[in-house]
């Protein structure tokens, strides 16, 4: 093995995420319409216990981008490994209207691969942290849209996962929740945790460790 190869393994071992050269065209929807081609060969690299924030304009592809790293969709080429567990928060929650939160805790729970006591713990944790509690018995579709997005979290972040990647996550937050939101994150990063967050917030800037902008299909890395 020469030098260089070494060197790149010794470095690849630090990224819980590496994505290269990543390109994504959707086709058509409709009969005669043109196919949309989003990403051009985007590459990103995520870090143990780092913010990495994504901006870009409406329609740019952080979503669709987003989505290849977490391998809910796949990408055209490119090459993206994944070395630790993933949570996922969606732009659009992916919760079961008539499930109850405490179901739909144990519904994850079970897909995540977690036991009896751990799925309790996990879920008792995240209510009292992200102070949803009193909802426990509430059905999902009987909750306000800022409860579900803290619901929404809370299934992303219940197995632990190595890294967290939320698609503009407090929609709908109250400020006190933003602000839980954001203690919430700076404790996990804490723990070595990475969270990977698209977002359009200016505001945010400071508390986000690395930015990426999206344009034309590629990333590069943007002053912060
Ligand atoms: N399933 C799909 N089929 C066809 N086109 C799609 C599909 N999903 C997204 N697109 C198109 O791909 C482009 C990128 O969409 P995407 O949702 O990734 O952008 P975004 O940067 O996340 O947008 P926003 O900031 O508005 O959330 C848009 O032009 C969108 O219309």
């Amino acid at each position: 093995m020469n030098e260089v190869t070494q060197e790149s393994e010794a470095e690849f071992g630090r990224k819980i995420i590496s994505a290269n050269d990543i390109t994504k065209t959707y086709g058509s929807r409709l009969p005669f319409t043109r196919s949309v081609e989003v990403l051009t060969g985007a590459s990103i690299n995520v870090y143990p216990g780092e913010i990495v924030g994504i901006v870009g304009e409406n329609g740019s592809g952080k979503s669709t981008l987003m989505k290849i790293l977490v391998g809910v969709l796949d990408q055209d080429s490119g090459d993206v490994t994944r070395n630790g567990t993933i949570g996922w928060c969606p732009q659009e929650t992916l919760l079961y209207d008539r499930l109850t939160v405490r179901e739909t805790f144990r519904l994850f729970g079970t897909g995540y691969g977690l036991d009896e006591d751990e799925m309790t713990a996990a879920m008792d944790d995240l209510a009292d942290r992200l102070d949803f509690e009193r909802y426990l018995d509430y059905r999902v579709d009987h909750l306000s849209g800022g409860n579900r997005q803290k619901v929404n979290l809370g299934i992303a972040l219940m197995h632990d996962p190595d890294v967290l990647l939320l698609d503009e996550p407090y929609t709908g937050f109250d400020w006190e929740t933003y602000q839980t939101f954001w203690d919430l994150s700076e404790a996990l990063v804490a723990d070595d945790i990475s969270i990977v967050i698209i977002s359009h917030l200016l505001q945010e800037r400071d508390r986000i460790d690395r930015i990426y902008e999206l344009k034309d299909g590629t990333l590069s890395e943007v002053e912060n």
